[in-house]
């Protein structure tokens, strides 16, 4: 998050260089906080020797990094154009006599995707050569190609090791750089020009109803047909319901009765990213200085507990969680850890310090001692020592729970808590965090005998993991049915150890948020303990949901039969995965596509007891420009330059068209361009096709110097003397940036024209710069959306 602008920010500084460089709201000799020195120090968080320098170093401006995002193609091109052409002209650069050095690729960051430069703003305001680099990066971040986030946000994603078929659930995810990293992963196939539909799942949610607008914005960077947005408080988070996904028919004698049971929805790898005090973010938010308590931590501990307990609760067996928080607060990290692992069996850190090399790590606490009170009270060793000076009447009302507290050092032992890892801002020069990665214990392999297990259910989930999901899906449900008919089988209705799980009854029937967690019983049930704020019912509870359901329409739909035409779609079109945002499926702007997980959990849970902001990727939006009604077009749909990639392995040949270099330069330095501007090939092509949306690929190709060096798709409209690339703005500028090396766009000709004339008018007044903010960039527009059918030139 861009750091907010505080009292000592004396006037007139711009949110360009808020965006950029720490904008100090303390002065340095302010940023001392006795009681977090105070408590850190009985924490023993670090040694002695080291301690200067941890803090010293929490006194200093960030660097700045980013990491370039994007489907893993299309990033290592734009990283090669960073250091190929960027880092070699910023090599050298001489500031007011001191040498600036240029970035630097992060050495921990797979395939040196990530960077970090350490410039004042005047650099990044006055030297030429860095603020062309600072343009080109703000255009790549409004696109959604580079995205500026913190060196050690940038972790946790790679520790979860996210593949492409994997299930995944990220708890806390707004604003949503994680989340962005989690969906590259699941789109690790995608080329330059098309979109893979991963076979995966991403739920990225957050309580907090305005910044799962942000989550949807920052998300809609990478569109995916895998993405779904849920408003829900992660503690409670609900049993999301599948079928089962085999129909069994018991009995070709009996009437054939499909055995289609409801499911939970269990994941392969679980986000918690929690909320917590963030003092791990001092060099960021040097305001924490002032206001910094271990209330806070304190108090955020059990939120922490009951997240991380109810994402261990719909964990797939083998599959990980990742825990993580920008605190260094034990009472935040390894004390959630430790209390999640005793209270839910089957669990194990496991220890990846090696998993990134270059990254310098240090294990978790194994023992810590909880403050009592703000002044920094750590004289109780233990739980009970603490109680016991409480009268009776206090003790049920006092905010420190036993697990604030350490378990015993044989405890910690058993339970790996050395196994967390702790990042401190003195290392590498970073912001301070904390990661811990759990597994849910994989199946054990199947025995020689039966008999060798203990447990006798045990030794029958092996043999059915072992003989593979599809076996034991099918086993099950036929035992379900003939559990039915003949009674006495739940022993062997027991959830398979790859397979989702069963869902109990209750579950069918499960309430709707809002509701409120029972602490005191954190983790004894598989389903939070819940109970209805008072007056509340499901139904009301539901009602305060106000945004629209999904609708998926019949592939015969016309307004499908339309599209397949226009885009001479192949047989393999998923048609049955569109789907409209209303209820009726009628009154059609826009067509989104999922794929099929995510068309059943859709189809499978009511939209407002999951709380689903949104879902898929907006891939056909209906033209209702003028022109277009002119031109009888009104029922023509175009294809979403968001949605193309997703669509493209689709397309026939009928509605694409080819075009080289040259006519790509055409497009980028006017709005609509007239037909007869361009070659003849092109001309001839183009004018054979009635008007309408279609496909340009354009080839690479070297012209005055620049250089196409890959394949470009990009969609057009046609209309009856122009053409007019269907691309928004901004991401037209990133493009003729990265490409041309400047923007040659007709905006940004008009707006240098607008600033000259702005200048001329009042010299003194402050012109407006372009701004790279952090992780919440950009308010959410989709221009693209906007663009009418032009008036024909
Ligand atoms: C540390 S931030 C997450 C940052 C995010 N993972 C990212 O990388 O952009 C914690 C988030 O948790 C959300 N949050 C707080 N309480 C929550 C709860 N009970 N359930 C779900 N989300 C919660 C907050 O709104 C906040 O967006």
């Amino acid at each position: 998050m861009a750091n907010k602008k505080g009292k000592g920010n004396k006037g007139g500084k711009s949110r360009d260089d808020a965006a950029w460089a720490r904008t100090d709201v303390i002065e340095r000799e302010h940023m001392h906080n006795e009681r977090l020195e105070k408590y850190y120090k009985a924490q023993n968080v670090l040694p002695e020797e080291e301690w200067d320098q941890f803090l010293e170093t929490m006194r200093n401006p960030l660097p700045t990094t980013f990491r370039v995002a994007g489907s893993r193609q299309a990033a290592r091109l734009l990283n090669d154009t960073i250091k190929d052409v960027h880092v070699p002209h910023l090599a050298g650069v001489v500031f007011e006599g001191e040498a600036v050095s240029p970035p630097q690729q992060i050495p921990w960051y797979p395939e040196g995707l990530a960077w970090q430069f350490n410039v004042a703003k005047k650099v990044l305001r006055k030297s030429p050569e860095f603020k062309k680099f600072h343009s080109f990066l703000v255009f790549e971040t409004e696109v959604g190609n580079v995205s500026r986030q913190e060196a050690v946000s940038m972790l946790p994603p790679l520790f979860l090791e996210v593949e492409p078929h994997h299930r995944v659930l990220d708890m806390c995810a707004a604003p949503g750089s994680k989340t962005a990293q989690l969906l590259e992963a699941l789109h690790a196939h995608d080329t330059i020009t098309s979109s893979s539909i991963p076979s995966g799942l991403l739920i990225a949610n957050d309580s907090d109803y305005k910044r799962t607008h942000l989550l949807i914005h920052q998300s809609a960077r990478l569109p995916s047909p895998a993405l779904m947005v849920t408003n829900l408080d992660a503690s409670i988070f609900p049993a999301i319901k599948i079928p089962s996904e085999q129909t069994i028919f018991p009995s070709s004698t009996k009437a054939r009765v499909a055995a289609k049971k409801q499911y939970q929805l269990l994941f392969d790898r679980i986000l918690c990213d929690v909320p917590c005090s963030g003092d791990g973010t001092l060099r960021k938010n040097p305001g924490i200085w002032k206001h910094w308590s271990p209330m806070d931590g304190n108090g955020l501990h059990s939120l922490q507990l009951r997240i991380l307990q109810r994402a261990m609760r719909m964990l797939k067996k083998g599959g990980r969680i990742v825990y993580s928080t920008c605190s260094i607060n034990p009472v935040e990290n390894e004390a959630v850890v430790a209390a999640a692992l005793k209270s839910i069996p089957g669990f194990e850190l496991i220890d990846m310090s090696n998993h990134l090399p270059g990254l310098v790590l240090r294990p978790g606490l194994t023992s810590w001692k909880p403050t009592v009170t703000r002044e920094i009270n750590t004289d109780f060793a233990t739980y009970q020592d603490y109680i016991q000076t409480l009268d009776e009447s206090q003790r049920a009302s006092s905010k420190m729970l036993e697990s604030h507290w350490p378990p015993s050092a044989a405890e910690a032992e058993s339970l790996h808590l050395s196994r967390c890892l702790r990042i401190y801002p003195h290392l590498q020069d970073t912001g301070g965090f904390f990661i811990a990665i759990l597994q849910k214990k994989p199946p054990v392999k199947a025995p020689a005998s039966r008999g060798a297990s203990k447990d006798p259910s045990e030794g029958k989930r092996t043999a059915d993991a072992v003989e593979g999901l599809d076996r034991s899906d099918v086993k099950k449900a036929k035992l379900d049915v003939e559990g039915e008919a003949g009674k006495g089988q739940e022993a062997d209705a027991e959830p398979t150890e790859d397979a989702d799980e069963e869902l109990p009854e209750e579950a069918m029937e499960d309430p709707t948020p809002p509701m409120e967690v029972d602490e005191a019983t954190p983790a004894a049930t598989s389903e939070p303990k819940i109970r209805f704020k008072k007056g509340k019912t499901a139904e009301g509870a539901s009602a305060h949901f106000k945004e629209n359901p999904y609708t998926f329409i019949a592939p015969d739909d016309p307004i499908i039969k339309a599209c397949i035409e226009i885009f001479d779609l192949s047989s393999n079109f998923p048609a049955s995965n569109l789907l409209v945002r209303n209820p009726a499926g009628d009154s059609v702007r826009s067509l989104y596509m999922v794929n099929d997980i995510v068309k059943s959990v859709v189809q499978h849970n009511d939209y407002a007891r999951i709380r689903l902001m949104t879902c898929g990727t907006k891939v056909f939006g209906k033209q209702e420009g003028t022109e277009a009604k002119r031109e009888g077009a009104e029922t023509h749909f175009r294809v979403l330059s968001e949605g193309l990639p997703v669509v493209l392995p689709y397309i026939g040949p009928k509605a694409i068209v080819q075009a080289d270099f040259a006519a790509l330069k055409i497009f980028m330095e006017s709005y609509y361009p007239l037909t007869s501007g361009f070659s003849e090939s092109f001309q001839s092509m183009i004018n054979a096709k009635a008007n309408g949306s279609y496909v340009v690929r354009f080839q690479p190709g070297q012209l005055e110097g620049a250089t196409l060096t890959h394949e470009l798709v990009l969609p057009i409209w046609k209309s009856n003397v122009s053409v007019m690339l269907m691309l928004d703005k901004r991401a037209k500028s990133a493009l003729s940036m990265r490409i041309f090396g400047e923007d040659i766009t007709t905006a940004a000709r008009e707006a240098a024209a607008r600033k000259k004339e702005k200048s001329e008018a009042t010299p003194d007044a402050q012109v407006d710069t372009p701004v790279l903010e952090e992780d919440t960039a950009g308010a959410p527009v989709d221009e693209t959306e906007a663009v009418d059918v032009p008036e024909t030139a």
